[in-house]
């Protein structure tokens, strides 16, 4: 049936730097609608996960579904086509300071879709309502702006194009707790009412508990757990417990580089 094809679906998935593997045979699927959290430890490979989903790391072996089709193997323009109903809201908020905040908004409509900018424009400036920001605020630099006013202004570009799909690259990292939750409940009600499926990676299990359906842990490449947001404090797993305790001590060791 249609209704079962997930809207993500990974399978096998591998990706070295220099020869150090990094992702090694990671499988996940993600049914439309649902928000997963990805945690785990510094760089666990989160992030490079995320770049191969939007086809801007080329994995080294796997496949990776959209809606049932392998974009691994597209030619670039059909993989583009298809990450286009992507939208990013990327660590640091990453806004152009050379562009107003409207501007940042509309970005991808304008460039990537080539809309006329007044059409663009009004859609920034919706956007902007959406997340609680006032048409003036489009004219201002992202510069002008706070932590949590810039998490917002990301968080209206990336939904500006209307996306299928949601990526929140450590959404509320720097914010104070109540402007996170304020974030955090953006992030949920913008999502839910794209109907969009979404995936986030966040080191803050408060924020993970309240955007997530579920959640699932990295570590060595692989997710060696998932299940409910509610039961991330229990899961039983010795890893995940290690973790979300932030205990020094268990069978996740640090292993240190020397210089
Ligand atoms: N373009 C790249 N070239 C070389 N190495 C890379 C590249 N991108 C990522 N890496 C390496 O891959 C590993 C995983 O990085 P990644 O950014 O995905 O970690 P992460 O789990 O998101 O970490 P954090 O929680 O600290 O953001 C790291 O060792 C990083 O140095």
């Amino acid at each position: 049936m249609p209704g079962d094809t997930p809207k993500i679906s990974i399978r096998g998935l591998e990706k070295a730097f220099n020869g150090k593997p990094v992702l090694r045979g990671l499988d996940l699927d993600l049914a439309p609608g649902r928000s997963l959290v990805v945690i785990g430890m510094s760089g666990t490979g989160k992030s490079v996960l995320l770049k191969c989903v939007l086809g801007v790391i080329q994995p080294d072996r796997g496949r990776i579904a959209i809606d049932g089709v392998d974009i691994v193997r597209l030619s670039e323009s059909r993989r583009a086509r298809m990450t286009r109903q992507i939208g990013m809201l990327f660590q640091g908020a990453a806004l152009f300071d050379s562009l107003k905040v409207w501007e940042n908004v509309a970005f991808r409509l304008i460039y990537g879709e080539r809309r006329p900018r007044r059409e663009a424009r009004q859609t920034a400036v919706d956007c902007l309502a959406q997340v609680g920001l006032a048409p003036e605020v489009g004219e201002l630099s992202p510069a002008e702006l706070s932590g949590g006013m810039q998490k917002r202004v990301a968080l209206a570009r990336a939904i500006a194009a209307e996306p299928s799909i949601l990526f929140f690259d450590e959404p509320t990292t720097g914010l104070d707790p109540i402007t996170a939750d304020v974030i955090n409940s953006l992030i949920s009600d913008r999502t839910r009412a794209l109907g969009a499926t979404a995936i986030s990676i966040t080191h803050d299990l408060v924020s993970a508990r309240k955007i997530a359906d579920e959640i699932a842990m990295l570590h060595q490449g692989q997710i060696i757990w998932r299940g409910p947001a509610s039961e991330i404090m229990n899961t039983g797993n010795p890893m995940v417990d290690q973790f979300v305790h932030g205990r020094a001590d268990g069978p996740i060791h640090m292993t240190m580089r020397r210089a």
